[in-house]
């Protein structure tokens, strides 16, 4: 059954955080970033307020333009703010240096982007450990066994990039994501350059790795079979965060998304 609460029911602000003691895996208050300045000044995000719950599959969807893959960028430390405030856990990223910055994204978040990205001379299992290896850290081994085993790999540790498929590729770096155990994965239109099964098999284990790992994941993405995988789906517009639902389901997110195309808000 589909859930449907205005959003201003989940939406939790300075003045009345949520009553979880439990500080969300990450959190956004008032979040505004601006390029450009002049003719060029673009809001990108005007005064985001959300939080993603520990061990929930969250999906960012919106127009084009809308803000997502900003929204991400900015929660993930990977691009810088305007105004407001982005926690990780309990950490503000606000203020850190570069250095602290980097290592917090070492340590504590995993990353999925649209290429796979992986280096062709490694084999499988090398491309998994090898943010782990750079910094120095052992993976946990019963850890990676069973993210190994949840992805699906586990006959394919040997074989390079170039010898598997594109939805093998983007499993190798769903396990890279996932080795070091990060407090969030998140993903940027993670399954775009795949084939719907490979996409599905993808979000299969993303699904899985949410309920059977205990794993926390934000994605976004344009596709609502996909938006459908997650526990909620966000809905940005316009650089806002305009809508929210619960277990979806690809037919109720189209639904959201036709409303959207009503008002004349969608590319
Ligand atoms: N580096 C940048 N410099 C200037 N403007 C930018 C930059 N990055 C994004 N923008 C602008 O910010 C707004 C939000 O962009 P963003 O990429 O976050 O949207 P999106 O919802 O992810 O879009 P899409 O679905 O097309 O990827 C857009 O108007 C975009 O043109």
């Amino acid at each position: 059954m589909t859930t449907s609460v205005p959003y201003s029911a989940y939406q939790a602000t300075a003045a009345h955080p949520p009553a979880a003691t439990v500080p969300a895996a990450a959190r956004a208050t008032e979040l505004t970033k601006v390029y450009g300045q002049g003719e060029t000044r673009v809001t990108a995000l005007d005064s985001v307020t959300v939080e993603f719950g520990r061990g929930e599959f969250t999906a960012i969807m919106g127009p084009s333009g809308s803000g997502k893959s900003t929204l991400m960028h900015c929660m993930a430390g990977l691009d810088s703010i305007s105004s407001g405030s982005v926690r990780i856990g309990d950490v503000e990223l606000n203020g850190l240096k570069d250095k602290q910055l980097t290592q917090l994204r070492r340590d504590r978040l995993g990353f999925i982007f649209q290429a796979f990205n992986l280096l062709p001379t490694l084999t499988a299992l090398e491309n998994i450990t090898l943010p782990m290896d750079i910094a120095g850290r052992k993976p946990d081994k019963a850890w990676l066994d069973q993210v190994i085993s949840t992805v699906g790999l586990s006959g394919r540790l040997k074989h390079r990039p170039s010898q598997l498929s594109g939805g093998q590729q983007q499993r190798v770096a769903c396990a890279r994501a996932l080795a070091s155990r990060p407090d969030i994965v998140f993903g940027d239109e993670p399954t775009g350059n795949l084939d719907s099964r490979s996409g599905a098999e993808i979000l299969g284990f993303l699904r899985r790795s949410v309920q059977e790992l205990g794993q926390t994941i934000v994605m976004v993405t344009h596709d609502p079979v996909a938006a459908a995988y997650a526990d909620r789906v966000v809905f940005l517009a316009d650089g806002r965060i305009v809508d929210e639902l619960r277990q979806p389901t690809a037919d109720s997110v189209l639904e959201r998304m036709k409303r959207f195309d009503a008002r004349g808000r969608t590319s």
